[in-house]
């Protein structure tokens, strides 16, 4: 009773909200366990009627998963979207989110599931192919439960690159590509993310019998021929 009145003088904040508050506040109302509460409508989206192949692309901080997207793509055609890279492309747009979304990189946290889910959907719903491996995304279940409810569709693929953590910190601190994460600091960080928040939905995908866990170490060529069998397998399947 007590968290309903705690609630319900929430309201007049939740009305005023923008999209951006209101994204936050489902993400605390998805923590609190009261996620009905908050959540914004779900439109039929023009993806629901495409025959989509879905791939999800999880690994640490410098595991390798750009690097092997930009292989997948080249040998398989996919689309490469990467979950992180849409929201440095949104906090430099001067968004409403821009200044919540830097904050929350910098802090190696996690951006309320609502704002990068509307990021991927908006950019699969612009692009003219039906392959899509999104990189980095989920990050935690709250990121695999919004992605279901809204986008409607399931991963037919989910590769995750396993790294030690010493490999892991020494690429993100040789990437050189000036990002404002890539700091001992924030790599810290994105590590105990990492840690404490995928683990679930690793498992969720492998009782699903989707996952697919790719040894990350060694050169780039060698971790691909490791990655190639698992959509060489699927070039002759239904999709
Ligand atoms: N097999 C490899 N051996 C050595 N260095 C690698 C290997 N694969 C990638 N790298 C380098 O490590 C750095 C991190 O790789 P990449 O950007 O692909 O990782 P990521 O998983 O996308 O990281 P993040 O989650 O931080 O975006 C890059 O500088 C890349 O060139
Ligand atoms: O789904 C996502 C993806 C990324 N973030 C935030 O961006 C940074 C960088 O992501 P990379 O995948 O390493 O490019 C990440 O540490 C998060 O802060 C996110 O919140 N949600
Ligand atoms: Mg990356």
């Amino acid at each position: 009773m007590a968290m309903w009145r705690r609630v319900a003088s929430l309201s007049p904040l939740i009305r005023s909200s923008s999209s951006c508050k209101l994204a936050f506040l489902n993400q605390v109302a998805y923590r609190l366990n009261i996620s009905e509460l908050f959540t914004t409508e779900v439109n039929e989206s023009p993806l629901t009627k495409k025959d989509l192949f879905i791939s999800f692309v999880l690994g640490g901080p410098g595991s390798g998963k750009g690097t092997q997207c930009a292989k997948i793509v080249e040998t398989f055609g996919h689309v490469h979207l990467s979950a992180g890279e849409l929201l440095r492309r949104e906090l430099i747009s001067n968004s409403e989110c821009a200044a919540m979304i830097l904050n929350t990189i910098k802090e190696g946290k996690i951006v309320p599931s609502e704002v990068t889910v509307k990021l991927i959907q908006k950019e699969m719903e612009s692009i003219d192919n039906h392959k899509f491996l999104i990189d980095g995304f989920p990050r935690n279940e709250e990121n695999r439960k919004a992605f279901e409810k809204i986008i409607r569709a399931d991963p037919d693929v989910v590769l995750f690159f396993d790294c030690p953590e010493e490999e892991m910190v020494k690429r993100v601190l040789n990437r050189n590509e000036g990002r404002v994460d890539d700091n001992k600091e924030t790599v810290k960080k994105r590590l105990e993310v990492f840690y404490a928040s995928h683990l679930p939905v690793i498992n969720y995908y492998s009782q699903k019998g989707k996952l697919y866990k790719i040894e990350a170490v060694g050169t780039e060529d060698e971790i691909f021929e490791r990655v190639r069998p698992v959509f060489a397998a699927f070039e002759h399947g239904p999709k």
